[in-house]
């Protein structure tokens, strides 16, 4: 008989809408204003990315989000940063593939941290499949002007290609607004993440509340549907 083993770790799971921040782009209403009220709106995730701040200041904000978050139980990931992952005891890691290598990345965080790493190429999911990671960040789907520094945006077809072969959650980045995130998760997403569609929203708490929205119906869709193949 075969025993189905228990999972060995407590990894929070990252699924739905996921907040990337942007300070500049958080404006006079400041970063940690946008990241409540985009919970309120129904973020379930958020990494913090800080591309220009100093170590000390890092580590402030990081924990300082993670007081707030921590009750509401949602998680906190660090963008690039271990260092600041650890001191600030955030629930993860975000890793691009300039960044720490993945493998060192779960030694040195443990089997509890939510490790997500970014593919650019077909090369990186394939080497993905055989690392200890929560979810590949599929980047980026669309081309943005937050992120100019890309390679090739993956479009939809590429994203249900990624789906199709890797065995990891899949979290979309790049381009997403309440008008394409159905089309995301529809076409192989478990996540979406967005960074100026709230960030930059005069009103973040509803800008999340309808990307939400979108992410959770299609959802149900892709449930509904794949219900009717395993029923028809
Ligand atoms: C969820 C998610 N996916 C992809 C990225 C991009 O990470 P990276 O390629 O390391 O680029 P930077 O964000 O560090 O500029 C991300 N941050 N989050
Ligand atoms: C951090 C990051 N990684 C790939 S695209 C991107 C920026 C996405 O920003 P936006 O949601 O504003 O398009
Ligand atoms: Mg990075």
């Amino acid at each position: 008989m075969t025993m189905i083993q228990p999972r060995a770790h407590s990894r929070k799971k990252i699924a739905g809408l996921y907040l990337v921040t942007d300070r500049a782009l958080c404006g006079n209403r400041g970063l940690e204003e946008v990241v409540s009220l985009a919970v309120q709106g129904g973020a379930a995730c958020v990494q913090l990315r800080e591309k220009d701040l100093p170590t000390r200041p890092f580590v402030e904000e990081a924990k300082r989000l993670k007081a707030l978050l921590s009750p509401l139980r949602v998680p906190l990931i660090i963008n690039d940063r271990l260092d600041v992952a650890l001191a600030a005891e955030a629930d993860g890691v975000h890793i691009g593939q300039e960044d720490m290598p993945c493998d060192i990345a779960r030694r040195l965080l443990g089997p509890n941290a939510v490790i997500g790493l970014s593919v650019e190429t077909w090369e990186d999911v394939e080497a993905a499949e055989l690392m200890d990671v929560d979810y590949l960040g599929v980047s980026p789907v669309f081309a943005t002007p937050t992120k100019t520094d890309t390679k090739a945006p993956w479009g939809l077809e590429g994203l249900t290609r990624i789906r199709a072969y890797s065995s990891h959650p899949l979290v979309a980045i790049g381009g997403i607004s309440r008008d394409n995130a159905a089309d995301v998760i529809l076409a192989g997403a478990d996540c979406a993440a967005v960074v100026s569609a709230i960030c930059a929203a005069s009103d973040p708490r509803m800008a999340a509340a309808d990307i939400q929205a979108e992410i959770s119906w299609a959802l149900k869709k892709k449930q509904r549907n794949k219900q009717h193949l395993i029923h028809p």
